[in-house]
Parts: C-alpha cells; structure tokens; sequence
C-alpha cells in the first residue's frame, strides 16, 4: 500500500508544491503504458537523412512531456519515482558528488545478465576497491601497446571484406553496424583478454541475443521475483547467460593453465592479467574473487564492444553523408600516418580532426542516451529538493542538442565547434557528457578513442565510403543508441 498508492501521491505533492509536475501515475504500472505506445508509434518513423534531430524519436516519451511539462519534469517507472533533469549545471552537481549521495540506480536482473555486476553497477566501497584495481589496465601507456592488436583485428576485417568481394566489382556494399560489432568484439575479446576470434564471436552474439531480450522488457513492469518463473523469456535469458559464463570461464581458464603450465611467469598485463593477479592478493582492498572476475569480465566485454561499435557506426554514417569531412580526414590521415603505412598510437594522437569529428559523433550520436541516479538522501539541487530514493533521469540526446548550451546549430553536424578543446565548445565546460564526468566518468574513454581513430584511420586509407540509397535514417534506443535498419555503406577502393 505504501509503495503503490502512498508514496506516489506523497512525492507527486512533493514535486508540485516545487512547480514540477508531469503525466498522472498509475498503479503499479505507472507511466509504462504510455511510454510504449509512444516508443511503438516513433519507431515506425524515419527521419531525413541530414537530420540529427533525433530527440523526438529515440526517447519520444521524454519530448512529449518535456513540451507538457516543461524541461524538468517527473513521470513513474512502474512504482518508481523518477525527475529528469537537462541542466548541464545540476548534471555536474550529480556526477562530480563523491559522497555516493547520488548513487547507481538499482537495475532489472536480465541488463545485470547482459551487462554483469561489474564496475558499472558497483556502489560504494566495493566500486571503490574495483575501479582501484582497473585502472591501470586502462593507462595511456598500456593503451598504446594495445593499437598493435587493434591494428591487427581491423586488417583481419579487410581480409573478410576482400573475400567477400564480388569478382569484377570494384565498389562493395557493407552493413557497417554489423561489421564494426564484430569488430570491436574481437578488439575487446583480443586486446583485454587475450581470447580468440572464436571466443571473442561468441560472447558477442549471446550478448547481443540478451540485448534484444532486454530492449523488449525494459518497458514492461518488473515485479520482483518474477525473474525466477520459468517463462519463455527467462528461459532464453538463463540458456544466454549460461553461454556467457561458460565462455568467460573457458577464457579465465586458458589463462590459469598458461601459468599453471609456467608458459608464462605471470598472469599477463592485459585487463585480465591485472584481475587475475588481483585475485591471488593477500590485501582485501586490492583483492577480487573470482565471481568477481566473471562478473568483470562479461561487464568490460560489453561495455567495450557495443559502445566503440555504435561510434565507429555513427561516425562513419556522418562521414559517409559529409563528404568535404571526409576527405579532409582522408588527407589528414595520409599526411599524419602516409598513404599505405599502418598507422600507429603515435600518428593518430596526432589526428586533430579526427578526433573533433568523433566528438561531434558522439555528441549528436553518443551511445549512451541517458544516465541515472537515485538519490540515497533528500538532496539539495540547486533550488530543487530531491527526496530519498527519486531517481534522477539526465537525458543526454536532449542536452546534447539543447540550443542555449551549444548555440542556434545546436542539430548540426559541425565538429569545428570542438576546435578549442571539449570544454570550450559550449557555453558549459561539461556540456559534453558521451563519456559521463566526475568520478564515475568512462574509465574505457581512452582506448575508445585509440580504437575509432586506429580503425577509421585503416579504412579511409583504402575506401571512400557513401550511403547507399538502401540507407533508412531510423536511429532507435535499443538499450545504446543503434541504427534501426542498419548502416549500408558503399565502399570504393581509394586506388580502384
Ligand atoms: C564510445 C565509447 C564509449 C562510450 C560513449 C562510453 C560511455 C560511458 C558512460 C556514459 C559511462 C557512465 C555511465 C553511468 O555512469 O551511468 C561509462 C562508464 C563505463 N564505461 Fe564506457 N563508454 C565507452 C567505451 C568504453 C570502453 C571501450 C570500455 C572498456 C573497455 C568502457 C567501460 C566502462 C566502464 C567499466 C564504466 C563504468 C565506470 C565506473 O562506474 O567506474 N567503456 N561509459
């Protein structure tokens, strides 16, 4: 009764008194009803092209009640309060707080499948012992012994695309999201664990099976408890995530026999190595077990594949349809790495063009379309009281769009905004927030980045790409940002 019906009419007397409303809550089911409905009419959409207005389609419950309610506004996630709030001054307030005030929301057990208990969902000491220990797998100089290897998966994808190549055709036509997903996954799969192809290939494709599983569900109210009942869904989610974990620990146990077997002195410096040793500490504070490990393994592989997937996709879209930009990255990469030199770490820090166009991707095209927090105390934002246990929604494909903060081409493609660096492209310094900020920030940021830059670097070396007229401009929350139909992009070879 208290979580139904008294709290609900509590807060939303709360919320009022302060000048905020939004849509009428329901019992149990609060606004859910409404928001699939909305999300169901919107992807049936497709926009122009040359729009990046792409608000109203990927997170269109949020647009409508902003235009009902004003820009904060707060609305029911089943029985769960939530505020969402688009001012970049208060997002800072939130994400820089490092007293756990502003705490990771509890999610569904079946995104905890999908993306594992790891670093992301981590509160509290125990995230504090984790991130401690992860991050010096993520250090700059440990990234640039990674390129070698990403180097080396991105010639392997080439290799794939000439065998595919229809004898006597010079151009080919590519769904880059599915190349890039099969990319990155091997990147990952490579660079931080030291797996195979194979291996890498599998994880994905039960990862990306679980994430269709979860884009579906998370619509639906949770009731606890009810991840044990042994559904349809369930069933596959369990068959998925027992796929999962048996690839994680056939990996581990690669591993641990090439120790065991003194093929190596120690576990290696890659991610893994570094959480392996961890495990064998005698310090509780720099010590992982190996649950821990698993749960670490699954959160890193997917966080590290399907995000630099998505800006690898994005980007090569914007540049497909912004030819002036590409050939000015063209003819930046030829002059930073030569024409037919793989590129190094070295060369593409030095891609300052580069590096403004994938800001702008991922401004306008960011993975990650918004972030939580649930506040563990009543909170003071700003003139706002937040009360205990509201979850605070910051929509970044509205913000990072917002007119007042980034100027009146707020929608347009225009990566000379970020000529002066990151923070002087809007009138806030923490405007951009792809990779979140504070304490919390992306801790993959750095090799993202090496990674899009090596392997857009490889492929504007040998193709010019162009959308190919199959291409629907549909982009579509599927829990990161995607391409509903796909990116088919035609690539002809540069010396063709
Ligand atoms: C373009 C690529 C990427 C984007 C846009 C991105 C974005 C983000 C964002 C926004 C967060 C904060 C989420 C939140 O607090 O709610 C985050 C956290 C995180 N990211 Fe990334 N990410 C990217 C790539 C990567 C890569 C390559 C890895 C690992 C190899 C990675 C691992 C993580 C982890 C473990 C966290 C949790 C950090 C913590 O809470 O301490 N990400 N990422």
């Amino acid at each position: 009764c208290r979580i139904l019906v008294w709290r609900p009419l509590m807060l939303s007397r709360k919320f009022k008194k302060q000048g905020i409303s939004g849509p009428k809550y329901r019992i149990l089911q609060g606004n859910f009803p409404e928001i699939r409905k909305m999300k169901q009419e919107a992807k049936l959409t497709v926009l122009d092209p040359n729009s990046n207005d792409i608000f109203p389609r990927v997170l269109p419950h949020f647009h409508q009640w902003m235009s009902q309610y004003g820009e904060t506004f707060t609305y029911w996630q089943g029985t769960e309060p939530r505020i969402c709030i688009s001012d970049p001054e208060a997002a800072k307030q939130i994400l820089s707080n490092k007293f756990g005030f502003f705490a990771k929301t509890k999610t569904r057990p079946e995104v905890l499948k999908l993306t594992g208990n790891g670093l992301v969902f981590l509160d509290g000491l125990n995230w504090v012992r984790h991130r401690r220990i992860l991050n010096p797998a993520f250090s700059m100089d440990k990234i640039k012994l990674m390129t070698k290897l990403m180097v080396d998966c991105t010639l392997r994808m080439l290799d794939e695309w000439r065998k595919q190549e229809t004898s006597g055709k010079t151009e080919q036509v590519l769904i880059m999201n599915t190349e890039f997903k099969r990319l990155s996954a091997d990147i990952i799969a490579t660079v931080a664990f030291g797996s195979s192809y194979a291996e890498g290939i599998e994880m994905f494709k039960s990862q990306l099976e679980l994430q269709k599983c979860c884009a579906t569900s998370i619509t639906d109210v949770f009731i606890p408890g009810t991840q044990y009942l042994p559904t349809p869904t369930n069933l596959q989610i369990w068959k998925l995530d027992r796929k999962v974990n048996n690839t994680v620990k056939r990996i581990i146990d690669a591993r641990l026999e090439l120790k065991a077997k003194n093929v190596e002195t120690d576990y290696g410096n890659d991610l893994l190595g570094i959480m392996l040793a961890a495990g064998r500490s005698n310090e509780s504070e720099k010590m992982l077990n190996i649950d821990e490990i698993i749960e670490e393994c699954k959160t890193f592989f997917f966080a590290g594949h399907e995000t630099t997937a998505n800006l690898l996709t994005w980007s090569t879209m914007l540049l497909s349809l912004h030819q002036d930009w590409q050939e000015k990255l063209r003819e930046e990469v030829f002059n930073e790495c030569g024409k037919d030199k793989i590129p190094d770490s070295e060369a593409c820090s030095k891609l300052k063009l580069m590096n403004m166009v994938l800001m702008e991707s991922l401004r306008l095209y960011g993975p990650v379309l918004y972030m939580i927090r649930t506040a563990s105390e009543d909170m003071k934002l700003e003139s706002l009281e937040i009360p205990k246990g509201t979850t605070i929604v910051l929509p970044i494909v509205k913000m990072h769009r917002d007119k007042a903060v980034w100027g009146s081409d707020g929608n347009k493609f225009n990566p000379l905004r970020f000529k002066n660096g990151v923070s002087r492209a809007a009138n806030h310094s923490n405007a951009l927030l792809a990779f979140s900020m504070g304490p919390r920030a992306c801790i993959g940021q750095n090799f993202a980045m090496m990674e899009a830059k090596t392997v857009l670097a490889i492929i504007l070396q040998r193709f010019r790409l162009k959308l190919s007229g199959e291409y629907k401009h549909a982009p579509a929350d599927h829990v990161t940002l995607q391409p509903q139909y796909g990116i088919p992009v035609i690539l002809q070879p540069i010396d063709g």
